[in-house]
């Protein structure tokens, strides 16, 4: 089914729907969309001589690239996690998916507010990697990019990779397409449920790239109402 283009809080209230009136585990939906990103790079040719960094924000986006990590790393990918959280910070979804990376020896590492000062690090792992998953930041942006994060997407925009960002460039404003400060310049964007609405606004494009929707089992009869007009 085509989805219209959706506000970050329609797109917001219907994966809170699916929890919350439907049942559906969030674990399931963050299972859905990571994969479907990990299969789109997999179409672009990653795979086992492929190294590819996935830097992830404390929120379920950063869990989204947890996902993305362990289905890369299925494949025999060389994959190296870097989350932007102080240790033991993580909650929820992203907790569980730190966690099961842990546990599964798959390489990761905070990157705490301490180590602002510490960009050259970044950019090193910048450099060594084929491709940059940018998994900082969703829907969940509510000011202006400060700080690690405005440190990590200037190092990944200035680093010229290939950059796959998770529902929307990290530091992109949902509704309006516009940059928060500073954000992510990606090659593609895999985004989640359906296309945002800030994503046809003037220049957005320079962010977003070439943009693709993976479904992530919303149930039709949520959906419904946001059908795209044939
Ligand atoms: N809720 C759900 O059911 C699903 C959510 N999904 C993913 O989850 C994302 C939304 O997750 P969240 O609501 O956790 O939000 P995000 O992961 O987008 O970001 C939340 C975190 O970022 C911080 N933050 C916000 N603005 C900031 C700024 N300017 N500078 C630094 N930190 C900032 C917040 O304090 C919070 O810790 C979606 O975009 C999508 O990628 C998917 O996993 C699909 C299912
Ligand atoms: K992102």
């Amino acid at each position: 089914m085509g989805i219209r283009p959706l506000t970050r809080e329609e797109v917001r209230g219907l994966d809170a729907r699916a929890a919350l009136e439907l049942g559906l585990p969030t674990l399931v939906l963050m299972e859905n969309a990571g994969r479907g990103a990990a299969a789109w790079l997999r179409d672009q040719g990653v795979g086992p001589s492929t190294r590819v960094l996935i830097l992830c924000g404390s929120g379920n986006n950063g869990g989204d690239g947890g996902v993305v990590a362990r289905h890369l790393d299925a494949c025999g990918v060389a994959v190296r996690v870097v989350w932007f959280a102080q240790a033991g910070q993580l909650r929820g979804d992203a907790a569980v998916q730190y966690d099961v990376l842990s546990r599964s020896g798959i390489e990761q590492t905070y990157w705490e507010s301490g180590d602002l000062d510490d960009a050259e690090r970044l950019d090193l792992m910048i450099a060594e990697s084929d491709w940059v998953v940018d998994a900082l930041l969703g829907t969940g942006l509510t000011r202006p990019v400060e700080g690690r994060l405005h440190v990590a997407i200037t190092a990944i925009n200035r680093s010229g990779k290939p950059i796959l960002a998770l529902d929307l460039p990290s530091g992109l404003d949902a509704d309006t397409g516009q940059a928060l400060g500073v954000a992510v310049r990606a090659r593609a964007t895999a985004t989640f449920v359906g296309p945002k609405l800030g994503f046809s606004a003037p220049g957005a494009s320079d962010f977003t790239g070439a943009v693709f929707v993976v479904e992530i089992g919303v149930p039709r009869c949520l959906l419904e109402p946001f059908q795209a007009k044939t």
